[in-house]
């Protein structure tokens, strides 16, 4: 389904209070699956694709963060909910945290998922910007199972890694190439401090591309967090370890 530009799908009891989920450069918002039934008895949840990903409008790039949050908030507003629990993962997590920090009154409750508020290191961002628009998206697809998966899980689960391959081949080189330009540029560190939601940060141990340590500067700046580290989990924890993520969030977002 698309709506306001974005591709999203909802589920769950209409009067149920929403959980917004959006997720990692390179796939959809199939990448939730894992935590779609367990959250679904409990909350209405929109997934979103973001801009250039999945069923969601593909503008030229640069993107910045503040463009994908407003891609967010205008869906909010089409489909009319005013407040909602925010659940983002890698750059779904840098729009979560813009988002908190920018649209307090739309944002009641954040988790984190291995992401960063300040991922630029040596121009690594703008050079895969570049190789993408040069080369297609066939030159992002064999580092990434490496970055997203342990290789315990690599070896057990190989459908599960085609399946979320799959999603980084179809993703547009364009539309990801326009979120690597606003990773390239993003530093949320001076917003942490303005975040007074409750905030879960959840880091994979194992996790080579928003290793731990950008986990837990989230959680020291922003004010009363709690930090999570999810041994044998690389990039896409929800993914390796569903039914520990699903515990965390269920539990962060019933809280009161
Ligand atoms: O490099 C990757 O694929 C991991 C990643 C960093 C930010 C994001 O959204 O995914």
């Amino acid at each position: 389904m698309r709506g306001a530009r974005l591709g999203y799908d909802v589920t769950g009891d209409e009067h149920a209070d929403v959980v917004v989920m959006a997720g990692s450069i390179g796939t959809t918002r199939e990448m939730w699956r894992p935590q779609l039934p367990v959250l679904a008895e409990r909350f209405r949840v929109v997934r979103v694709d973001h801009r250039g990903h999945g069923e969601s409008w593909v503008p030229p790039g640069p993107y910045t963060i503040a463009d994908l949050a407003g891609d967010v908030l205008d869906l909010l507003d089409a489909l009319g909910v005013a407040q909602v629990r925010f659940c983002g993962l890698s750059l779904g997590g840098m729009v979560g945290m813009w988002l908190a920090a920018h649209a307090p009154d739309r944002i009641r409750r954040l988790a984190v998922l291995c992401t960063s508020a300040a991922l630029n290191v040596n121009g690594s961002w703008e050079n895969r910007a570049a190789t993408v628009r040069a080369q297609g998206m066939s030159a992002m697809l064999g580092a990434a199972p490496g970055r997203w998966f342990t290789e315990d899980f690599r070896r057990d689960h190989p459908n599960v890694v085609d399946d979320i391959l799959a999603m980084l081949a179809g993703t547009p080189a364009e539309g990801y190439a326009g979120c690597c330009d606003a990773i390239a540029v993003m530093d949320l560190r001076a917003d942490l401090a303005r975040i007074t939601v409750p905030t879960l940060a959840i880091a994979g141990a194992d996790d080579p591309a928003t290793p731990p340590a950008h986990l837990e500067e989230i959680a020291r700046r922003v004010p009363g967090a709690r930090l999570e580290t999810i041994p044998r989990a690389a990039h896409l924890a929800n993914v390796e370890h569903p039914e520990t993520v699903n515990r965390l969030l269920l539990a962060h977002f019933t809280e009161e």
